[in-house]
C-alpha cells in the first residue's frame, strides 16, 4: 500500500505514514522541501512555545477541522459555480473552398487597341486542416457551430493577375476526438465519373465555362463552337496528404502541426490557356471547381486522463474543486453534478517551476492532466437507472478510475465493491452488444420477395433492372467506437471526508482490503480476472479542507507515466498553415 506512505501532508492518520516514498515515483525532491519547510517552520514556533503546548495545539488542529465558511472556494454556495457545458459527441458539416473562376481579358494599351488575352486563373479554394491540441476537453463549440466553411479563391483578372487563394480553416478538437465521416458530397468526384461514361463525340460541358461578357447572340454560337471537347477534372495537389475516404481518424496524441482534413477545389483557368492557331483570342475561359462537403461526426475517445467514480453526494466535485481549478457545482444532496465536468490540475507553481516531477523520457515534462467529475452511480446503473448508461458510457473513457468513496457514510469496502459491480455489469452489458453486431454484420438477411420486385427464381430471361447509383451517397450508419475494457483500467481509491470524526477504522478495513486484493488474496472487486492489480492505493483525504488532496496528483501522474507512450505527440503531416483557427472549446 505504497500509495499511503510518504505523503505530502500527513495530516489525517500520522501514524500510517512513513517517510518513504514508493518506488519509481519521483515525490522526493517535494517531499524533502516540504519536511525542510515544515522543520523550519517548527523551529521557530518551538522557540516562542514549549514542546507540550506545541504538541497541544496540534492535536487539537489535527481533531477539529477548522470553521468551515459557507463560501469558501471549496465549500462553495449552491449558485456559486460556473456552468459548465459538456459535449462529447457532435455531427459537423465541414466545406472546402470552391475555386474562383478564370478571368477573360485582352491586353489593351496605348497603340494596342486589341491585344493578346491576357485572363488570369481563379485562386484556389480554402483547405481545411485538423489539429489535437492539449487542454481543451469538450466539443461544444464545435457542436454549437454545427458547419465550418473554408474560404471561396477569388476570381482572376485582367493583366494575367491570378485570383487569391481562400482562407484556410483550421479545426482544433481535444486530445482523444475520433473522427468519422458518414456523408459526402464531391463535385469533382461526380464529374469524374460521369466523364468517364462520357463518349468522346460528345458536347463539351458547357456550364464549365465562361463567356466573354460582351458577348451576344450569333457571337455566342461561335465562341460555344470553339470550345475544347470536355477535359478531366482537375484536383489540387494537396488531395495526396488527404486521409482515405471515408475519413477515419483517432487523434489521442497532441499533435505539433495540423494535418489536411479536406483541400480546397482549384481555379478555374483564364482565357490564355486555351489559344490555339485557330483561335488566338479565345472568349472563353473556365469556372473553378466546386469544394467539398462533409458530414462528420466527431466522439471524444478519451474524456480525461482521471475519472471520478463514486456514488451520489461522495464528494466528487468537491475533490475536483480542491485539485483543479474547476468551479463545478457542490451540493449536499444527491446528483448535484448532472453532466461531466473537466478540469485541468497544473502541476506547476504558475512560474514555470514543476510541483511535480512527471514526463517519460524523450518527451518532455508533463505540465498537466485532465480530471473529469462523472455524475454520482446508483445501485443497477448498469441496467439504465439514475442517470445510468450515460453515466457509465463516460467512465470507460477515462485513462485511469479514481473510485471516490465516502468515509463517513461507513462500510467503504462495500461501496467500493458495489461501485465495481456497476461498472463489470456495464462492461459485460457492452461485450454483449458488440459480439450482437459482429454477428448480425456476418449474417445474411433474408428479406424475402418484396411486392412488385422479380422473384429471381422465377424470371423469365428478363434482362436485370441496373443498380440507380445515387448522388451524393446517402449518410451511412456508423458502429460503435471500440474501448479498451474498463477492468484492465489503472485505477486506485479516493477515500473523501477523512476529517469527520471515526473514520479511520473504515479507512484501515479498505486498506486491508486493497492489500488483500494487490496480493491476490481475494478476488477482484471487477470479478475480472485479468483485472489491474498493480500499484492500487487507498489515499484518503478532507477535500473540503484541502488536505492530503496534492497525493492524488502525484499519484496520478506516476500513473501515467508508467502507462507506455503518454503524452506522446502525434506523427505530423503536412506544415503549420496561416488562416482561422476554430477551437472546439
Ligand atoms: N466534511 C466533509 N464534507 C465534504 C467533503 N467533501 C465533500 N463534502 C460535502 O459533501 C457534500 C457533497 O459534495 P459534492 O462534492 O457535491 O458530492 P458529489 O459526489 O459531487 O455529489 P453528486 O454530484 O451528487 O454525485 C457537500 O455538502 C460537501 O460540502 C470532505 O472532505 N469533508
Ligand atoms: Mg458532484
Amino acid at each position: 500500500m505504497s500509495a499511503t506512505q510518504g505523503t505530502v501532508l500527513p495530516f489525517l492518520y500520522p501514524c500510517l505514514f512513513r517517510a518513504a516514498s514508493p518506488a519509481g515515483y519521483r515525490t522526493r525532491p517535494v517531499a524533502k522541501a516540504y519536511r525542510t519547510l515544515s522543520r523550519s517552520f517548527h523551529q521557530s514556533q518551538c522557540q516562542r512555545k514549549s514542546l507540550a503546548e506545541t504538541n497541544t495545539d496540534r492535536r487539537a488542529a489535527a481533531q477539529d477541522p477548522p470553521p468551515v465558511s459557507a463560501h469558501s472556494r471549496l465549500n462553495p454556495a449552491p449558485e456559486d459555480y460556473s456552468r459548465n457545458i459538456f459535449v462529447d459527441k457532435c455531427t459537423l458539416n465541414v466545406h472546402t473552398g470552391s475555386g474562383g473562376n478564370g478571368c477573360v481579358s485582352f491586353q489593351r494599351e496605348a497603340y494596342i487597341p486589341d491585344g493578346p488575352p491576357n485572363g488570369g486563373d481563379g485562386g484556389s479554394g480554402g483547405n481545411v486542416w485538423i489539429q489535437a491540441v492539449a487542454g481543451q476537453t469538450s466539443l461544444h463549440k464545435l457542436a454549437r457551430r454545427g458547419v465550418v466553411k473554408a474560404g471561396r479563391g477569388i476570381g482572376g483578372q485582367g493583366k494575367s493577375q491570378g485570383g487569391k487563394k481562400g482562407e484556410d480553416v483550421c479545426i482544433q478538437v481535444p486530445v482523444g476526438t475520433v473522427i468519422r465521416e458518414t456523408w459526402r458530397s464531391d463535385p469533382v468526384a461526380e464529374e469524374e465519373a460521369r466523364f468517364r461514361e462520357m463518349e468522346p463525340s460528345e458536347a463539351p460541358l458547357r456550364n464549365k465555362y465562361l463567356m466573354y461578357a460582351g458577348t451576344t447572340g450569333k457571337e455566342a454560337v461561335n465562341v460555344a463552337s470553339s470550345m475544347p471537347p470536355p477535359s478531366k477534372p482537375r484536383r489540387s495537389p494537396l488531395c495526396v496528404l488527404e486521409p482515405g475516404n471515408p475519413i477515419h481518424l483517432d487523434l489521442d496524441k497532441p499533435m505539433e502541426k495540423p494535418i489536411l482534413l479536406a483541400a480546397g477545389a482549384v481555379g478555374g483557368l483564364g482565357n490564355p490557356h486555351f489559344t490555339t492557331k485557330d483561335e488566338p483570342k479565345p472568349k472563353f475561359a473556365t469556372k473553378g471547381e466546386l469544394g467539398v462537403r462533409l458530414k462528420l461526426e466527431l466522439e471524444l475517445k478519451l474524456l480525461a486522463d482521471v475519472g471520478l467514480v463514486g456514488l451520489p453526494n461522495a464528494g466528487k466535485s468537491t475533490l475536483l474543486r480542491s485539485i483543479s481549478n474547476s468551479r463545478t457545482r457542490v451540493g449536499s444532496w444527491a446528483f448535484t453534478t448532472l453532466e461531466p465536468s473537466i478540469g485541468t490540475v497544473v502541476l506547476d507553481d504558475h512560474t514555470g517551476r514543476p510541483t511535480i516531477r512527471s514526463g517519460v523520457e524523450g518527451e518532455g515534462q508533463r505540465e498537466s492532466f485532465t480530471v473529469a467529475d462523472i455524475p454520482g452511480l446508483v445501485q443497477d446503473a448498469h441496467l439504465d437507472r439514475g442517470l445510468g448508461l450515460g453515466f457509465l458510457r463516460h467512465v470507460e473513457r477515462a485513462r485511469i478510475l479514481a473510485f471516490v468513496v465516502d468515509l463517513s457514510a461507513g462500510n467503504v469496502v462495500a461501496a467500493l465493491q458495489n461501485l465495481w459491480k456497476e461498472v463489470g455489469e456495464y462492461e459485460n452489458l457492452r461485450n454483449v452488444e458488440i459480439n450482437q453486431e459482429t454477428q448480425q454484420s456476418g449474417t445474411i438477411q433474408w428479406q424475402g420477395f418484396a411486392a412488385g420486385k422479380t422473384n429471381p427464381l422465377f424470371t423469365s430471361g428478363e434482362q436485370e433492372e441496373e443498380e440507380m447509383i445515387v448522388y451524393p451517397e446517402p449518410p451511412r450508419k456508423l458502429e460503435p467506437l471500440k474501448l479498451p475494457p474498463i477492468s484492465a483500467k489503472p485505477w486506485f481509491v479516493v477515500c473523501t471526508k477523512a476529517d469527520v470524526e471515526g473514520t479511520q477504522h473504515e479507512y484501515m478495513k479498505l486498506r486491508k482490503y486493497m492489500e488483500d486484493v494487490e496480493a491476490g488474496r481475494v478476488t477482484h472487486p471487477s470479478g475480472k480476472q485479468n483485472a489491474w492489480r498493480e500499484r492500487i492505493a487507498a489515499i484518503p483525504v478532507s477535500a473540503i479542507r484541502g488536505e492530503g488532496t496534492s497525493r492524488i496528483a502525484e499519484w496520478t501522474a506516476g500513473l501515467l507515466d508508467s502507462m507506455a507512450g503518454a503524452g506522446r505527440p502525434a506523427e505530423v503531416v503536412g506544415s503549420q498553415r496561416r488562416g482561422r483557427v476554430i477551437e472546439a472549446v
